[in-house]
């Protein structure tokens, strides 16, 4: 299966792009016309790039408004058709897309169109190119590819082929299954996009919000396994008009571009395992069931004051590396790890982001097939010099240059905490404060790259994501998505801020792009971990009156309840008879907090009405930090 991109998805000048697109893995490129005629170079150089970049040319696209004309207009659009011609052949590429007309004077009729084509056809064949037939879903007359079809079906010419795009089919709601009945040699191209469920002109949708297979909302899976039903095996190439891609990095988009052209691949293979499809096969998607540590990166002062805030909330410290500055804070399943090393990838990541968590340890079944599964996709792995004693515990980078870590039951991997750390003594006289798990964590991001990082976690893990939500932050909104496990035992919150002037615009500004703002940790009883943090000298987030004022009057909740939350700062949350009590901690650093969560019934949100409350007090409570209003 060849695996291609356009020039168009991916932004930069021709050559940043082509680099770009090698770099990332693809085997081929489709040009568009644009992109051809700002390079300053004969087709003949831009070919010989292209193919020094290992990659060829799947496509090119030059040409639009061609069929339906009338005269004098048809014999000077099969004129310039010529032309475009006699370019490819010195760009050495033999097909070439033409979209259905939106020319206005187009005059329709099927079989006029067809006889356009077949006439296109001969001529074409005459310079040893192809022509494929794609519908615009905005197309004057032919709008839809089973028009589009029996216009090829007409012209009847072996060098006519049809080119499908998903987005033209399934932005229209048409049923991608109509595709199975096209013989799979009559299609020549197809093109793959996506885009997130929004009601607007097709038009506008198409050119401004696709975005890559599993970054939005359409059956891309669906279309592309009726594509390959028809025995196709030409390439499948990523067409995506975005104006985010167009703002961001060529090889993020690329690197994105192909992680989702794999996935969308593997996807289809196990949807429908008797499909003939020519790719390497993948580890599956990967089952997590949580966080077994994090890790966080600091110098001993910092380190002090986070082991401080550690034990009003209940932790001990319950180990040290037998050869590393790091310690091991422990309560419940929970592992927080603290590494002041003065070398190695933590010491980075502290220089580069002040204190910060730097490293996530996922549970899974197999760590090994976890990181050939990323592998594949395109992530590269992580691994640093190991010294004597030490694991060698599979590691990826994640998005946003943290480091993953997997540890799985095997023998080894599973005893790593008796294995690379002695038992400490904790003098600390600390009340325990009965949390259980990590029941997840929040990473922040600029609002650009929250694609990135979802694409990222749904393409490797067995995860999926929920809508996108806003919350309100006193300067400027902030975009959150949940990814979760269908097991809901791993859950992150994605975080994109638009402004710097959020708390969460904030935070990433002055700790350099770190990416995980706060964690929350579970307890199943509220009531008596707020005891428990107050008789350890917890300092909560302070909730305003006002915020109790209005939960009484939203869910009318008994007054002693109420009182004791008021007391606590405890926040509530409800959704039928599931209930949810959250309680925060003051921030420190650069603006990293904790949550202590407790989920009654079935609650499976994270209490996003009480977001907006949440950041104004954080706000408050850190008065003069960030940006200053004008
Ligand atoms: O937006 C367009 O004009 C356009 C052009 C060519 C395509 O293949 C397509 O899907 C859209
Ligand atoms: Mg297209």
């Amino acid at each position: 299966m060849k695996t291609s991109i356009a020039t168009v998805t991916v932004p930069g000048d021709l050559s940043e792009k082509l680099e770009a697109i090698a770099a990332a893995g693809f085997s081929g490129v489709e040009i568009f016309e644009q992109d051809f005629l700002a390079f300053d170079g004969t087709p003949r150089d831009v070919g010989r790039m292209i193919r020094d970049h290992g990659l060829e040319i799947t496509l090119f696209q030059p040409f639009r408004d061609f069929e339906g004309l009338p005269e004098p207009q048809r014999s000077r659009a099969f004129d310039r058709a010529e032309r475009k011609f006699d370019i490819m052949n010195e760009l050495e590429v033999d097909l070439i897309l033409m979209c259905s007309s939106c020319h206005p004077e187009s005059l329709g009729g099927i079989d006029r169109i067809a006889a356009d084509f077949a006439e296109l056809g001969d001529r074409a064949a005459a310079k040893g190119i192809r022509v494929g037939y794609e519908a615009l879903c905005w197309g004057k007359h032919i709008n839809d590819h089973r028009d589009a079809w029996e216009v090829v079906r007409r012209a009847d010419h072996t060098n006519v082929g049809l080119i499908l795009d998903s987005f033209h089919t399934l932005g229209r709601k048409i049923d991608p299954d109509t595709i199975r009945s096209i013989p799979g040699d009559r299609i020549f191209y197809i093109h793959l996009a996506d885009a997130p469920q929004i009601e607007m002109d097709l038009l506008y949708w198409s050119r401004h919000f696709r975005n890559m297979p599993g970054e939005g909302d359409l059956d891309v899976t669906g279309f592309t396994r009726a594509v390959l039903a028809t025995g196709y095996q030409g390439p499948l190439s990523l067409e995506i008009f975005n104006d985010q891609f167009r703002m961001g990095s060529p090889r993020m988009v690329a690197a994105d571009g192909y992680r989702s052209l794999v996935n969308l691949i593997d996807s289809v293979r196990r949807a429908e395992p008797s499909l003939r499809i020519d790719a390497p096969a993948i580890p599956a998607p990967v089952a997590s069931s949580g966080f077994e540590f994090i890790e966080f990166a600091a110098d001993e002062a910092e380190a002090e004051r986070l082991g401080a805030l550690l034990h009003t909330m209940g932790f001990q410290r319950a180990g040290r590396h037998i050869a590393k500055d790091v310690t091991l804070w422990r309560q419940g399943e929970i592992n927080i790890v603290i590494n002041t090393e003065r070398e190695g990838f933590a010491h980075s990541a502290y220089i580069m982001h002040g204190t910060s968590i730097c490293d996530l340890g996922l549970r899974v079944a197999d760590a090994q097939a976890t990181v050939d599964r990323a592998v594949a996709l395109g992530t590269p792995t992580f691994s640093q010099p190991i010294g004597p004693g030490e694991l060698d515990i599979p590691a990826i980078r994640g998005v946003g240059g943290g480091v993953m870590h997997f540890i799985d039951d095997s023998a080894d991997l599973s005893r790593v905490w008796d294995v690379e750390f002695k038992p400490a003594q904790d003098e600390a006289q600390v009340t325990p404060a009965g949390l259980t798990r990590i029941d997840h964590i929040a990473q922040t991001m600029n609002y650009e790259e929250m694609l990135s990082w979802s694409l990222f976690y749904t393409s490797l893990f067995e995860a999926s994501k929920s809508p996108m939500v806003d919350v309100i932050d006193p300067d400027g909104i902030v975009r959150s998505q949940v990814i979760e496990s269908p097991d809901a035992k791993l859950r992150v919150t994605l975080n994109g801020a638009e402004s710097h002037r959020t708390f969460a615009g904030r935070y990433l500004a002055d700790s350099f792009g770190s990416a995980v703002q706060h964690a929350a940790f579970e307890t199943d009883d509220i009531f008596a971990t707020a005891q428990a943090l107050s008789a350890n000298g917890f300092a909560p987030l302070k909730l305003p009156e006002n915020y109790y004022e209005d939960l009484e009057a939203r869910f009318g909740l008994d007054p002693d309840l109420l009182d004791r939350m008021r007391a606590a700062n405890i926040l509530y949350d409800r959704h039928g008879d599931a209930e949810f009590f959250q309680i925060f901690s003051q921030t420190y650093g650069d603006g990293m907090f904790f949550e202590i969560v407790q989920r009654r019934g079935s609650y499976a949100g994270y209490g996003a009405a009480n977001a907006p409350f949440r950041i104004a007090a954080q706000k408050r409570a850190q008065p003069g930090k960030g940006v200053p209003r004008r």
